[in-house]
């Protein structure tokens, strides 16, 4: 199938409850107690999916049924990793790290926050997460499984940080000193190669320390499985860079002749195959239950949502994702082209879908509110975080034009990673909470216009956009500044698309 299938969504959990979420389905899906009783019943047996998304700023997790009403979400559940770490090693100033403890520990929450009786009951596991970034290990040492009250968890042990998507180490000038890649898709900072190129050159020692490498993705279902060698689907190999999409395979030559440490490299599998089985209960969850290779988040919040060839879907949590499906039989050029905004990346069943990424979303918004914090608590005052977003919506929504201009790319963008941000348009009539408020999120949707306008949707086909993404589905001014840059019909969806769309690979796929 070369689309997915939307899913109705769980009636019980607001946006703002970043919590635990169980309860009933919408629409003609049965409710958990229903399906439950129908089972005891002797009734149809329905099939029930966990999905894990690994995201840049929380972890969400979401369990899944289908019947043949449809596909229903049972329970769901955020926590924030609070990962962010400093990158030690000399040169890597510009570097992004997290700490993987802090991402278990995150995923380990929301999954004790699901009820025992629901996990009991999963037939499989399915996991996407940031795409680009790469985590080491040794491999039989990557992580030790601990007893807990609803069998085993898996705790990190012998595991590097998690070098993200946005780290900086590499620059332009380390870029263009490694070979061209054999790829359609452009090198950049922050992508698995480029680092691992990174770390041979500046700390060829830090990676004696490890023989297996992947995702943060990978990582959970390699220890998820026992895997002795990563395994990776060509979703997540083509955002590390110097993979060839049309071929399916790395650009073995070229790393090997250029001194790439190749045996780190993983093996790569189709996005719908299965990785393999849990060796152990993992939270209730049964022994041997199939776990998928894991997915990219971008990919699974699309499969959650897009129903029709003429969607397009809009993403923004700690970055921005706009895509659209490329034409069936589309085949990815031998080239990139090193200027063009939009990318176009490995979807489903040897389908693509054209993106632009923008590395300026939410974390935008999240930089705001932490200037904020840190202003006030240097003027002596405490203010939560939470109260800030919540303010400054309150401040924009009342606010509805401003002259004030934010071009908003504070983490540059991939094809221009120069590119600061700026503020023009200054008048002292402008200066509110909301004229900024108002002119940030404008500018992070203006931004994402720049790069995929509504006339080449349009042109495309494209009638109407699906949107999600808890920094968009939780606030109310982006949304008006989506519906207001973007003349097309927007629908919104809930904040765990990609854990739900994980969820759904597993269950559609194994039909
Ligand atoms: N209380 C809040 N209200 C509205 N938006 C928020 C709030 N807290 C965080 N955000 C936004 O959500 C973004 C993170 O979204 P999330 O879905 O957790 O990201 P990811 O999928 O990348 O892990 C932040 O960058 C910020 O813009
Ligand atoms: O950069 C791309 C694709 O090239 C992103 O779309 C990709 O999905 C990355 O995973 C994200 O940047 C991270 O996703 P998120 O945590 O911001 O939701």
């Amino acid at each position: 199938m070369a689309l997915g299938q939307a899913a109705a969504r769980s009636g019980s959990r607001g946006d703002s409850g970043r919590g635990a979420g169980s309860g009933s389905a919408l629409g003609k899906a049965a409710s958990p107690s229903l399906a439950g009783a129908m089972q005891a019943a002797g009734g149809p047996n329905p099939c029930w999916a966990l999905g894990l998304d690994l995201g840049t700023s929380s972890v969400k997790v979401a369990l899944v049924e289908e019947t043949e009403r449809g596909v229903t979400v049972l329970d769901s559940c955020t926590r924030e990793t609070r990962a962010e770490s400093r990158a030690e090693s000399r040169g890597a100033e510009q570097g992004k790290e997290q700490d993987v403890r802090r991402i278990i520990g995150a995923l380990n929450d929301c999954l004790r926050a699901l009820p025992q009786p629901h996990l009991q009951r999963v037939n499989y596991i399915g996991v996407s997460g940031q795409m680009h970034g790469v985590v080491f290990w040794k491999t039989n040492q990557g992580c030790k499984w601990i007893e807990n009250e609803a069998g085993q968890i898996f705790e990190p042990e012998e595991v590097s940080p998690l070098i993200t998507w946005q780290d900086g180490r590499c620059s332009q000038s380390f870029l263009s000193s490694l070979p061209q890649p054999q790829s359609h898709l452009n090198l950049a900072t922050g992508f698995g190669c480029a680092t691992i190129y990174w770390y041979s050159e500046n700390s060829p020692d830090f990676l004696k320390s490890y023989d297996a490498a992947g995702t943060i993705q990978d990582y959970v279902v390699a220890m998820l499985c026992d895997l002795k060698r990563p395994l990776m689907s060509s979703q997540n190999a083509a955002s590390w860079g110097y993979f060839n999409c049309r071929r399916k395979s790395w650009n073995a030559d070229i790393l090997r002749e250029s001194g790439f440490p190749h045996h780190l490299l993983p093996e790569v599998a189709e996005p719908s195959e299965t990785a393999g089985r849990t060796p152990c209960v993992w939270h209730g969850i049964p022994k041997g239950t199939e776990v998928g290779v894991a997915l990219g988040d971008f990919q699974c919040s699309v499969y959650s949502c897009m129903t029709e060839r003429t969607d397009a879907v809009l993403n923004i949590g700690t970055s921005a994702q706009l895509t659209m499906p490329m034409p069936l039989g589309f085949q990815p050029p031998e080239t990139p082209d090193p200027l063009s905004a939009v990318a176009c990346f490995p979807y489903f069943s040897g389908n693509y879908l054209a993106v632009a990424a923008s590395l300026n979303g939410g974390n935008v918004l999240a930089t705001f509110v932490d200037m904020l914090a840190q202003w006030t608590a240097e003027l002596g005052l405490e203010v939560q975080e939470s109260t800030l977003y919540t303010r400054m919506i309150q401040a924009a929504l009342a606010q509805k034009n401003t002259r004030l201009a934010i071009c908003p790319t504070l983490f540059g963008e991939r094809h221009m990673p120069e590119q600061l941000a700026s503020v023009t348009g200054i008048a002292v009539s402008d200066l509110s909470l909301g004229h900024v408020t108002r002119a940030l999120c404008h500018g992070i949707i203006q931004n994402l216009h720049s790069m995929l306008p509504p006339e080449h949707l349009k042109a495309a086909g494209v009638k109407q956009i699906l949107a999600c993404g808890s920094a968009l589905t939780r606030n109310e001014v982006l949304k008006q500044e989506v519906e207001r840059v973007y003349t097309l019909p927007v629908l919104y969806g809930k904040d765990v698309d990609a854990a739900v769309g994980s969820a759904m690979v597993m269950l559609r796929h194994r039909k």
